[in-house]
């Protein structure tokens, strides 16, 4: 247990994306991310936190009595002591899931972690970090996301559903819309015009608390 990490925040909030949106959850920020999303919402985590030990966030978690915990960033897979952290989680009984850019291998995640891995579209402008081997590695358990900026990035999105057919090897398929940079309502219309086999998702959280921290 002498395993550290360096932390932004540990907080109890309402799930506001993936599949288990709207339930209590414990998220866990990891500090530190190589990519730089044009759109990130969190930047406050790309430096700073502090160094904790395993056992002080299992700690932390614990005191909320949570079901669910979602492991976060910045890019949680940056920091190796990301996948002990996961199995310990896992371990704890908690459902856990992860939040990762897809930047990163997935494939040493404790299997319990429902994997939701986020493929970055052009107008991201970290579409060249894609590691799309993992896309292969995925399975029902698990959650491919897709934040859109623009009409170019939902064809683009569009196409890999197709390319990497999606929507029957894993759980779930979102589609979000970047938030402020294209309207909710644009994003659903485009789903269901084409029919598309995805799930429309918007963050919850934002509609809750606007963009304050600690939510
Ligand atoms: C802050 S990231 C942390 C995890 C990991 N670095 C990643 O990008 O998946 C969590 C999720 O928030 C999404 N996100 C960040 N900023 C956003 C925005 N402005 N609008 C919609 N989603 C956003 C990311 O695309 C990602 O799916
Ligand atoms: N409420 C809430 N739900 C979330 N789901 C994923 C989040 C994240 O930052 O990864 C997040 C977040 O920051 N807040
Ligand atoms: S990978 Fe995630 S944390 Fe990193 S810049 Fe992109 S959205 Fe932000
Ligand atoms: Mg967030």
């Amino acid at each position: 247990m002498s395993a550290t990490l360096r932390m932004t925040e540990i907080f109890y909030s309402i799930q506001g994306e993936s599949r288990s949106l709207g339930l209590p959850t414990v998220f866990v920020r990891l500090t530190g991310c190589p990519l730089r999303c044009q759109y990130c919402d969190t930047a406050y985590a790309f430096s700073g936190g502090e160094l904790m030990s395993l056992k002080q966030i299992l700690l932390q978690v614990a005191s909320y009595k949570p079901r669910y915990v979602c492991v976060t960033g910045g890019e949680p897979l940056a920091q190796p002591n990301a996948i002990p952290l996961l199995q310990a989680l896992c371990e704890a009984g908690y459902k856990v899931s992860l939040e990762t850019s897809g930047a990163l291998d997935v494939s040493t995640v404790d299997e319990r972690v429902s994997r939701v891995v986020d493929v970055k579209t052009p107008d991201s402008a970290e579409v060249g970090r894609n590691l799309y081997s993992n896309l292969a590695l995925l399975g029902q358990h698990d959650q491919v996301k897709f934040v859109i900026c623009s009409r170019s990035d939902y064809e683009w999105a569009r196409f890999k559903l197709d390319e990497y057919a999606l929507a029957d090897s894993v759980g779930e398929v979102l589609f979000s819309p970047s938030h402020a940079q294209l309207t909710p309502r644009q994003l659903a219309e485009w789903i269901v015009e084409d029919n598309l086999p995805v799930r429309f998702q918007m963050q919850l959280h934002k509609y809750l608390w606007n963009d304050e921290p600690g939510h």
